[in-house]
């Protein structure tokens, strides 16, 4: 087991973010896998765990067992569950950019980020897209970033990410599928111990084309790329027909699938296990991994957010870091 604990981002503070946190620590708290907070300690408390404010995450190792450790940063607003306020847009990307830091420096062994909302950041000047992204730039590798989702029974890679489908097609070219497909192979290797990763790449049209009968970017822009890869030497097919790709019988041919935008990779994953489901970011120098749901400002602060999907995410980042230190 790593010895440094995972540094958890608070999220968006009106979401349910602190009550899967909350949630979250009374699952593991016996366990191995440990995590400090980075956000408002009063907050947490608020869903009856017991909650110590600690000034380096090096006391959270002995901290866990006792209580949530958290190291503070301060909210600007009063929070209204369900009402998110953009004056803490800035305490909540404190949080993550000193997750950030902390897991580049090696104090933390990788980042967890609890939601946030795209839009409430992006009101307040937010200049990125979500999370990936603002990941990439902190540690330095903008366009290197790749999002996978993953969850017991399948793994899926969106090439195209937080775009309008309009855009997702205009930028979907020969060289991200290549990119996106290195990265990803590069980290199923380091970070998942999966030393041969079968990839299935998704087409994008009905039927994969059907011979360019309903679309040709399975033949001017996939194949090319499918070519490229087997010439790296790696387990590639495709490209497979989107609606019969995700099959159990068609899952258990391949790690991955590579999908050509956000929402065909998104709903399978989703519609299969939302509970279980992990977003990770690849292609960083840190693990970072989060819950796969938003803030559910719907729910927030009434006692029914399952904090199941971020205790996974919890357990993968720190399988990650395992696998990773072990490479
Ligand atoms: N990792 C992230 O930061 C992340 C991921 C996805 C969405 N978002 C953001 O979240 C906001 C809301 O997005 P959305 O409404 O599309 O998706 P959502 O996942 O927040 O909510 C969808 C539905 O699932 C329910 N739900 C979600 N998580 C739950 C949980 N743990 N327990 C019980 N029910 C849960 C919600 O109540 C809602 O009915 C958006 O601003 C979006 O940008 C952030
Ligand atoms: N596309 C993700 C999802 O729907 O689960 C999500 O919005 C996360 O994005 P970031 O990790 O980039 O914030």
């Amino acid at each position: 087991m790593t010895d440094a604990p995972l540094a958890l981002t608070m999220g968006d503070p009106a979401g349910i973010g602190p009550e899967i946190t909350a949630g979250a620590w009374r699952a593991l708290r016996d366990g191995p896998v440990r995590f400090a907070v980075l956000g408002d300690a009063a907050l947490i408390a608020r869903h009856d765990v017991p909650v110590r404010e600690i000034g380096t995450i090096a006391q959270a190792a002995d901290t866990f067992v006792h209580a949530v450790p958290v190291l503070p940063v301060d909210l600007a607003a009063p929070v209204r569950p369900g009402q998110p306020d953009s004056r803490n847009a800035n305490a909540i990307t404190t949080s993550i950019a000193r997750a950030v830091e902390l897991s580049r420096n090696g104090q933390a062994a990788g980042v967890v980020t609890c939601p946030i909302s795209k839009i409430v950041l992006k009101k307040a000047g937010f200049a990125y897209p979500g999370h990936t992204e603002y990941l990439a730039a902190l540690c330095n590798v903008p366009g290197r970033e790749v999002m996978m989702l993953a969850c017991p029974e399948l793994r899926v890679v969106p090439i195209t990410i937080h775009v309008s489908l309009r855009r997702a097609l205009d930028e979907l070219d020969t060289d991200a599928i290549i990119t996106a497909t290195r990265t990803t192979h590069a980290a199923l290797q380091r970070d998942f111990g999966i030393m041969t990763p079968r990839i299935a790449i998704a087409g994008l049209n009905p039927h994969a084309g059907e011979d360019g009968s309903m679309g040709t970017e399975e033949q001017t822009i996939i194949a090319p790329a499918i070519a490229a890869l087997r010439a790296d030497g790696m387990d590639i097919t495709g490209p497979w027909p989107p609606d019969t790709m995700f099959t159990p019988a068609a899952r258990a041919r391949y790690d991955v699938a590579m999908c050509m935008y956000h929402d065909q990779a998104l709903i399978p994953l989703k519609t299969i296990d939302m509970t279980q489901g992990v977003n990770t970011t690849l292609g960083l120098p840190i693990i970072r991994t989060s819950p796969d749901h938003g803030t559910a400002f719907d729910i927030a602060g009434r006692g029914l957010a399952d904090p199941s999907s971020l205790v996974a995410a919890l357990h993968m980042a720190m399988q990650m870091a395992e696998h990773r230190n072990r490479s």
